[in-house]
Formats: C-alpha cells, sequence, structure tokens
C-alpha cells in the first residue's frame, strides 16, 4: 500500500466513522463543534488577561500614586473571572453533551450491528471467525465512533489554540516552537508504535476473549443451570473462566507496562525542553528585554503550549490507531449476504401452480467436510402433503432449510412453479413458508405476542391468535395463565410465567399456524408432546394444512401414514418414496424401520 493510499483510507476510515456520528444525532454534533470554537479560543483571552493584569500592576507600582491603577486592575480580575467562569461552563456543557452524544451513537451502532446481524446469511452463524468478527466489531462499534469526534473536535480545538500561542512563541523567536514540535514527536511515535501492537494482540486475543464470555453465559443463564449442578461442572467452568481471564490480563498488563515506560521517557523529553525554553525567557528578562507581565505570559505559553502540542499530537496518533481498529467494525459491517434480491424477482403464485421441484440437488455446509445432500430429486404438488423419514443425520431438516433459502444448494436447484428460488426474493419466499423447526424459538414476551410473531401484518390483538392456539391445543392452557395470553412467558421477566417444553412446542405451531403462507413444514412438531396432544395435533393435521402444501418430518412413523407421499433419506439420498401402504407392502427400509416401531407398541 503507497502512503497515499493509506493516507486515502485512513481519511475515508475517519469519515465513515463521523457519518455514523453525524447519522445518530445532528444536533449533538453541531452542539460539539460551537463548543469547540469557543473552548480553543479562551485560553488565548485568558492568558492576554493575565498579561494586562500584571502589566497594570507593575506599571502603578512605578507611578506616584500606586493605589489609584486599583480599579482598572479589578476592572481587568473580573473580565478574567469572567472569562474563567465561561471557560468551566463550557467545560461542564461539553461534558454533557459528551454524554448525550455518546449514549446517541452507541445506540445507533448498536442498531446498526442488529440490522447487519439479521441480514447475513445463516451460514455465517456457523463459523467461529463470524464470531470473531462481531465480536471485534462488537467492542468497536459503541464508544470508537464517538472518541474519534472528540479525538478530532480536540485536535481542532488544540490547534486553534496552538495557532495562537505558537504565533506569540515564534514571534519572540522561532526557534522555541521548533524545540516543542521535536520534543512532542517521540510521545507520538511511541503512541503509533503501541497502538499497533494494542491492535494485533486484540485480534489475536478475541478468541479467548469469546471462550471467556461463553463461559460466563453458562454460569450466569438459566439454559445450562440444570445441568451445571447436577453433573457439579460450576467449580470447572469457573475455573477455565478464571484461567482464561488472567492469561488475557498478565498480557494487556505487560503491554500496558511497556507502553507506560516508553511514554514516561518520551514525557521528559518534553518536559525538559519546555524547562529550557523557560531558562531563556526568564534570561531575557534579567536582560531587561521582557517585563514581568511579558514573562509570566510566555511561562505560561510555554506551559500550555507544550500541553495544547501534546494533545494534539497524541489525538493525531489516536486517529491514526482508530484507523486500524476501525477495520474490525468495518469488516462486520462489509459482510456481503449470499441471498441477495435477483435482478428481475420473479413472483410466487398464488395458489401454487406446478408446485416444488428439487432437482439433482447437492449440498455439504461451508463449514462441513462431506456431502450432505448427494443427489435430491422431488416433487411436492401443490396441496400435497409429503413427510420425510430417516435415521438421524439423513438430510432430513437439510433439506427444508434449502427450501427456505437459508443456504443455496451446491449443485442441482430447487424451483418453486418452474422459478428458480435464487429468482425470487429471499422475503418473497420466507413469506410463503411456515416453519417449526425442532429447535424452535422461545420469545420470553406475552403469550399472545409469541403467536403473533408468526405474522406480524395481524393487528397484536387479532382473534386469529386464538384461534391458531387452539388448533395447536394450546388455547385452554393459556386462558389459565394468570393474566391469560397477555401472561409473559418464561421467567426472564417479571410475572413470567415458565411452559412445559411440549406447551412452548405448542406455541411455535400455533405461531406457524398463523402464516398466511401456501408452505407449512413440521420438523419433529410433536416430540415434546404427550400422546394425546400428539393424538389430537394429527387428527387436525389435514384441516390444520387444507389448501396448503405440507412438509412434516417425523422419526414416529405412526405420524406420517395419513400423508401422501413419504420420502425415506439415507444418508443425503432418497432410498424409496410412496405412500405408507405402498412402502409396506415393497418390504423395504421403510418397512423394516415400522414394524421395529410398531413391536414396541404390540
Ligand atoms: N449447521 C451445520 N453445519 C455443518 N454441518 C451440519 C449442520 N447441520 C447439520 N449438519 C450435518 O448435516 C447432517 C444432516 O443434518 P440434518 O439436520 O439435516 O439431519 P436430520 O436428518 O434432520 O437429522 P435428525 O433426525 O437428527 O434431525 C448432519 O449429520 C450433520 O453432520
Amino acid at each position: 500500500m503507497t502512503p497515499k493510499t493509506s493516507a486515502h483510507t485512513l481519511a475515508q476510515n475517519l469519515f465513515r466513522a463521523l457519518r455514523f456520528v453525524w447519522d445518530s444525532g445532528r444536533g449533538w454534533t453541531l452542539a460539539s463543534a460551537a463548543l469547540l470554537v469557543v473552548q480553543g479560543l479562551l485560553p488565548l483571552a485568558m492568558l492576554y488577561l493575565i498579561k494586562l493584569v500584571i502589566d497594570s500592576v507593575t506599571a502603578n507600582l512605578s507611578s506616584s500614586n500606586p493605589s489609584a491603577g486599583l480599579y482598572e486592575v479589578i476592572f481587568l480580575l473580573s473580565l478574567l473571572g469572567v472569562v474563567a467562569v465561561a471557560s468551566t461552563a463550557c467545560s461542564i456543557l461539553k461534558s454533557f453533551v459528551h454524554t448525550g452524544q455518546a449514549q446517541a451513537v452507541t445506540d445507533y451502532m448498536s442498531s446498526i450491528l442488529h440490522a447487519k446481524s439479521v441480514d447475513v446469511d445463516l451460514e455465517y452463524y456457523e463459523e467461529p471467525q463470524y464470531y470473531n468478527t462481531l465480536h471485534r466489531a462488537q467492542r468497536e462499534a459503541s464508544s470508537r465512533p464517538t472518541r474519534i469526534l472528540s479525538a478530532l473536535f480536540d485536535t481542532g480545538q488544540n490547534g486553534i489554540s496552538l495557532i495562537a500561542i505558537g504565533a506569540l512563541l515564534f514571534w519572540f523567536h522561532w526557534g522555541i516552537l521548533f524545540v516543542l514540535i521535536g520534543t512532542a514527536l517521540p510521545i507520538v511515535f511511541v503512541r503509533l508504535r503501541y497502538g499497533k501492537k494494542l491492535y494485533a494482540w486484540q485480534k489475536g486475543t478475541t478468541p479467548a476473549e469469546r471462550e471467556s464470555w461463553y463461559l460466563n453465559l453458562m454460569l450466569t443463564r438459566d439454559t445450562h443451570a440444570k445441568e451445571i449442578r447436577l453433573f457439579d461442572l460450576g467449580k470447572l467452568f469457573i475455573d477455565r473462566f478464571r484461567n482464561l481471564r488472567e492469561g488475557i490480563r498478565r498480557e494487556r498488563l505487560s503491554l500496558e507496562g511497556r507502553r507506560s515506560i516508553a511514554e514516561l521517557v518520551a514525557h521528559s523529553s518534553s518536559v525538559a525542553a519546555a524547562i529550557g525554553v523557560n531558562i531563556f525567557f526568564a534570561y531575557q528578562t534579567l536582560l531587561g528585554f521582557l517585563t514581568l507581565g511579558d514573562l509570566v505570559m510566555y511561562f505560561q505559553a510555554v506551559q500550555r503550549g507544550a500541553g495544547f502540542l501534546q494533545s494534539l499530537m497524541m489525538n493525531l496518533a489516536y486517529l491514526y490507531e482508530s484507523n486500524l481498529f476501525l477495520t474490525h467494525l468495518y469488516d462486520f459491517l462489509d459482510i456481503q449476504p449470499k441471498a441477495v434480491e435477483p435482478q428481475r424477482p420473479q413472483a410466487i403464485h398464488r395458489p401454487l401452480q406446478q408446485g416444488i421441484v428439487f432437482d439433482h440437488v447437492k449440498f455439504d455446509y461451508p463449514s462441513g467436510t462431506r456431502k450432505v445432500l448427494e443427489d435430491i430429486s422431488l416433487t411436492i404438488r401443490p396441496g400435497e402433503h409429503i413427510a420425510l423419514v430417516g435415521e438421524n443425520g439423513a438430510g432430513k431438516t437439510t433439506l427444508v432449510k434449502l427450501l427456505a433459502r437459508l443456504y443455496d444448494p451446491s449443485a442441482g436447484r430447487i424451483t418453486i412453479d418452474g422459478v428458480d428460488l435464487r429468482d425470487l426474493k429471499p422475503a418473497e419466499l420466507r413469506k410463503e413458508i411456515s416453519v417449526v423447526f425442532q429447535d424452535f424459538a422461545k420469545y420470553h414476551f406475552t403469550a399472545r405476542e409469541n403467536i403473533w410473531l408468526g405474522n406480524t401484518l395481524l393487528p397484536r390483538d387479532t382473534d386469529q391468535v386464538i384461534d391458531a392456539a387452539r388448533m395447536a391445543g394450546i388455547d385452554s392452557a393459556l386462558r389459565r395463565l394468570p393474566k391469560g395470553y397477555d401472561t409473559i412467558l418464561g421467567r426472564w421477566f417479571e410475572g413470567g410465567e415458565e411452559l412445559s417444553i411440549g406447551e412452548w412446542q405448542k406455541i411455535a405451531i400455533a405461531r406457524a399456524f398463523l402464516r398466511d403462507a401456501q408452505i407449512v413444514i413440521l420438523d419433529e412438531p410433536t416430540s415434546a408432546m404427550d400422546a394425546k396432544a400428539e393424538y389430537e395435533l394429527f387428527q387436525h393435521f389435514h384441516e390444520l394444512t387444507k389448501g396448503r402444501t405440507a412438509i412434516l418430518i417425523s422419526h414416529r412413523l405412526s405420524t406420517v401414514k395419513m400423508v401422501d407421499r413419504i420420502y425415506v433419506l439415507e444418508d443425503g439420498r432418497i432410498l424409496e418414496s410412496g405412500h405408507h401402504n405402498d412402502l409396506l407392502e415393497r418390504d423395504g427400509e421403510y418397512a423394516k424401520m415400522f414394524s421395529l416401531q410398531a413391536q414396541y407398541y404390540r
């Protein structure tokens, strides 16, 4: 990368960060800018007033009536007081504006990260690299843009003050300014060097950071609480967490230690230079070239000038360092989803006309090492109800994930009414698909909302929520809750009521039924239900899926008897297919599995 390109990239990256700040709250940004200008000019006004006070006192001391000048001194000191109060007011206001702005930026960046997290393909969630990137992005997103803005404003403010004070020093002797600049450079060098080291260290330590975060999650969430107690895993996990954190802390402290020593050396050189320049001014005063007022003003100018210069250099170094850290954030924000909108999206017919076709579909997970689907070809006619059966890991769930376009096939194609899924808008396709996965979600919201989330186009208080609950066999249980459908489910929030797994499953089914979708997919929908609930659900299966195309995945073969066609999958291939009776007659794999299960019930 040429220096020109890297300067260009630096500017681009910083500008992008500033856009986030601007978009998150324009008022805050403008207020910060106004304060910057005022705060930049006040120090010079103070210096000048101090000089006037001292000069006035010295002039009056040598006059015949020294006390006559008191009014002038009082006036000048009052002015100084006003400037000092204004300066404090600006600092207080700045802190207020900074808090408001920081919060606005944090919330805004969270919303951007959330939107991206929802946008990316599901496959990213299966890669550790994705979580590393997300973790680093989250760490940078909340504060980095605001700090960049502060650094830029401080640079501006220090720059304004420095130009004023620098002009004063330059006017006296040009060399003074260069001495001060020269001594600030080692500080910048240290800052840049350790900024790069910190960046590399943070990148390398992300997996350990995430592992400790994971252990923390397990130790503090309800999901693992039972097993941790019963298997007595608490101490083991706590020790692992402590060891990881200790390692991270040790490395960080060692880096900080080295940086502190280097900074001390650099700062000492700067202090030595300031003392040298002050000695020069004292000598000039003794020679009679400077008044006492001048001496005090120059002393202060050197002290403040060196301070401003250091801040300026540090801020510039910080901006450069931020450029590195911003790549963490941009790496995440720039992930491009693969399931993109097609150029010329096709519409899905309502009702479906030809149905769904899997045409020589092959698939392997991006993170996997083997083909999960080998060569799947099947047709599901509109309104047909089919079942997928087969051993664990045969590829049943994967097949429906492809249909919902959570992934694209590695080879072959899937069509709906002859249109490749890739030529449909992903959102339009998913509107037509209603699915209950084995690992369905439990939302810690009210019971009503849990079902309504299946179709948020409907009003929240629609009676269809209750119809769906009734069809899924959960209506009466929900009515018995303390606040009925308005009871919060789960134990995370106050007043929440926990349900049994089977009841949660019925809620997930109700949610799926509320969706006005033409294709219904039920993946092991009754795995946690009692025999009666399962019986009732399948009694109503045809009614529930009337007019819709349905795919049912189940290990309990008694529940798939009534579908139009059963596909038996083995190792990612279709082994046999047909109606229950045909498959029994064929006396193949299905018949074997069926009689194996049936013998338990005899
Ligand atoms: N997210 C994933 N990433 C990588 N490989 C996966 C992933 N999900 C599943 N697999 C692999 O794909 C194979 C098929 O999984 P799939 O969930 O489709 O099986 P299934 O037939 O639905 O099994 P089950 O009856 O246990 O639900 C599994 O053996 C597993 O190795």
